[in-house]
């Protein structure tokens, strides 16, 4: 059976799936890192890749941007697909002194100006968390690659041009690492229908420095990034 949004048949996705916001780089994974990659879905141009990683079935799929596009992908290809284990890897800007350009940063939690998970949680906070065990085997992979990484909190905005640039300080001042757009309705999604889920964003802006990697560094480290998501999906 297939869905509005996914035109994939029921077993084409394997348990554990990455998730960039571009289908394109989605595509790029399957093709570059994936073996006997298969194109399962393309609906509204948003590819998903079904193909093997060191011998382990992975998905691979856009969300596009934003939590609205990304939380429809989030619960189809668990409620539908049986995903278990969700990998967002994207990119984010940071306003933090003590992140830089290429830096990965491992969203431990991602706090939102979203009113998504104040909806499932009848107007009360929620503490959107990554699932822990995949925040340590990030870690641990990380680690073994000599891998810069920072652990914390991401933000998940509803705007990518903000018109109160003046909260970027105040999210500083409380340890935000990076500012993404959709961390945290991934957490709510997976809390809410039982998966797991991690995100991993490469710092691809530094927000008020305005600095921008170019397009040689955006190369190394989205490699960096794709290859800690994958060597992670290995130990799950
Ligand atoms: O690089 P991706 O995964 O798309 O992630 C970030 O980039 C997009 C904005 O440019 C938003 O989706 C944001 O979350
Ligand atoms: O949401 C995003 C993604 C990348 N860079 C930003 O500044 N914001």
């Amino acid at each position: 059976m297939s869905t509005a949004h996914i035109n994939a048949k029921p077993g084409d996705f394997a348990e554990t799936i990455l998730m960039p916001g571009d289908p394109l780089r989605a595509k790029f994974i399957a093709e570059n890192y994936l073996e006997d990659a298969r194109e399962v879905t393309n609906v509204r141009g948003m590819l998903g890749f079904t193909g093997t990683y060191k011998g382990k079935p992975v998905s691979v799929m856009g969300h596009g941007m934003g939590i609205p596009s990304a939380s429809i992908y989030f619960h189809e290809l668990i409620t539908v697909y049986a995903v278990k284990n969700l990998i967002r890897i994207g990119s984010c800007g940071a306003i933090h002194d003590d992140v830089k350009l290429m830096d990965l940063v491992i969203g431990m939690g991602a706090s939102t100006d979203s009113k998504v998970n104040r909806i499932r949680m009848r107007d009360h906070d929620f503490a959107a968390l990554a699932d822990f065990n995949m925040v340590r085997k990030a870690v641990e992979q990380a680690e073994q690659k000599g891998l810069s990484v920072k652990v914390g909190n991401l933000f998940s905005s509803d705007l990518f041009y903000r018109p109160d640039e003046d909260l970027y300080p105040l999210m500083a001042s409380h340890g935000i690492l990076g500012v993404e757009m959709e961390a945290a309705a991934l957490y709510g999604v997976a809390a809410a229908l039982g998966a797991k889920a991690l995100t991993i964003c490469t710092v691809t802006d530094h927000i008020l420095r305005h600095e921008h990697l170019d397009a040689d560094d955006r190369r190394t480290t989205l490699n960096d990034m794709i290859t800690l998501a994958l060597d992670t999906a290995l130990q799950l």
